[in-house]
């Protein structure tokens, strides 16, 4: 019997109430988490990544959004979770790292205390057995003189240290799940390296799976296993890591990695992805989401009810229109041959 993955995420849809209407931010997202797996989310902004990860999470308030499809981790649904019961899951099973330490962290509390709070919900130690605990883990989250830490206050700790607080209050009771929604943006870009490393070094450690959302395919070469590129709610191209950078198929995901600044290919200028991901409330429903945003590929060349399909082992692309795709600029369809047919 093959052995049971530890996120199974089952055609979900996020919707979010916009003047009376609900409309779907996550779309029929369907994908597997593995044991030990970093999964990348990659996607520019408003195509849905955070809504699918808060969903996870049971973070969206439930007047304003409708979460459907199932979530399957280790086998029980979240979505039919009860909160006290999510709750028993939550920090304990399932950890988050949010983009901002200084809103993730309470500015009245000392960083010890912060700690020892999701100790106390899930693993009720002893008061020094805890304090022990915390030092040890604020040693391994790479910050120095930890007795002292442990009693100051956010505001008295650099951007890079809080983000490491905040890394090691979502490890305290080492999840077997992480969800890191762009764990360095708000940080300088020599922090965010160091932060990007720790995270490595712990995944490495704790074996913990990631799912680590970010607009740096940079971080994403170095971190991920597989990649889900998403586009207006959906998940357009599949693959591991490697098929991605080298095979990519998808028009999507071949704009974005074009647009990545190279030191080794100097390029006149980089290609910019016209257009933007459309606001919810006018986001094309049917059909291939991206056409709009090429439109020098015929409107015949895109499926009318795009699926995601296996085109190789493990690789995933949604709509044929992929086949027929080239860059508008003749020097860039040069540049890039991936010999899809
Ligand atoms: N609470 C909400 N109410 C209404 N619309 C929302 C809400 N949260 C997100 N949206 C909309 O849902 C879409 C997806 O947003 P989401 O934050 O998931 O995107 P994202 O890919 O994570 O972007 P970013 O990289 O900027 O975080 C966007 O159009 C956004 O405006």
């Amino acid at each position: 019997m093959s052995k049971q993955p530890l996120l199974e995420i089952e055609r979900l849809r996020v919707s979010f109430q916009i003047e009376g209407a609900y409309y779907a931010a996550v779309d029929d997202v369907s994908l597997v988490i593995e044991e030990n797996e970093v999964v990348a989310l990659v996607g520019e902004s408003g195509c849905g990544k955070s809504a699918l990860a808060l969903s996870i999470m049971g973070l969206h308030p439930p007047e304003k959004t409708k979460v459907e499809g199932r979530l399957l981790f280790k086998g029980t649904n979240l979505l039919s979770l009860s909160v006290s019961e999510l709750n028993r899951i939550r920090g304990k099973e399932i950890g988050m790292i949010f983009q901002d330490p200084l809103t993730a962290l309470n500015p009245l509390m000392t960083v010890g205390r912060q700690i020892e709070e999701s100790m106390n919900y899930h693993l009720r130690l002893p008061a020094e057995e805890k304090k022990k605990r915390t030092i040890r883990l604020l040693e391994r989250v790479g910050i120095p003189e930890p007795e002292k830490v442990y009693h100051r206050y956010p505001h008295e700790l650099s951007g890079g240290m809080r983000q490491r607080v905040v890394i090691a209050i979502a490890i305290a009771c080492e999840p077997s799940l992480l969800i890191a929604d762009e764990p360095t943006t708000a940080l300088d870009v020599t922090i965010q390296a160091q932060i990007m490393e720790l995270l490595k070094e712990l995944q490495r450690q704790m074996k913990t799976s990631i799912i680590l959302i970010t607009h740096d395919l940079g971080v994403v070469a170095e971190m991920a296993d597989r990649v889900a590129v998403m586009y207006a709610g959906e998940i357009v191209e599949l693959a591991d890591v490697d098929t991605i950078f080298h095979r990519p198929l998808h028009p999507y995901t071949r704009s974005l990695l074009q647009s990545i600044p190279s030191a080794q290919v100097k390029k006149d200028r980089l290609h910019v992805i016209q257009g933007i991901v459309p606001p919810l409330h006018k986001l094309p429903r049917r059909g291939c989401r991206f056409q709009p945003r090429i439109s020098w590929i015929g409107a015949e060349q895109h499926e009318l009810e795009p699926q995601l399909r296996e085109v190789e082992p493990g690789h995933w692309v949604r709509c044929t229109c992929y086949r027929h795709f080239h860059f508008p600029d003749d020097q860039m369809t040069r540049e890039v041959d991936y010999g899809a047919s």
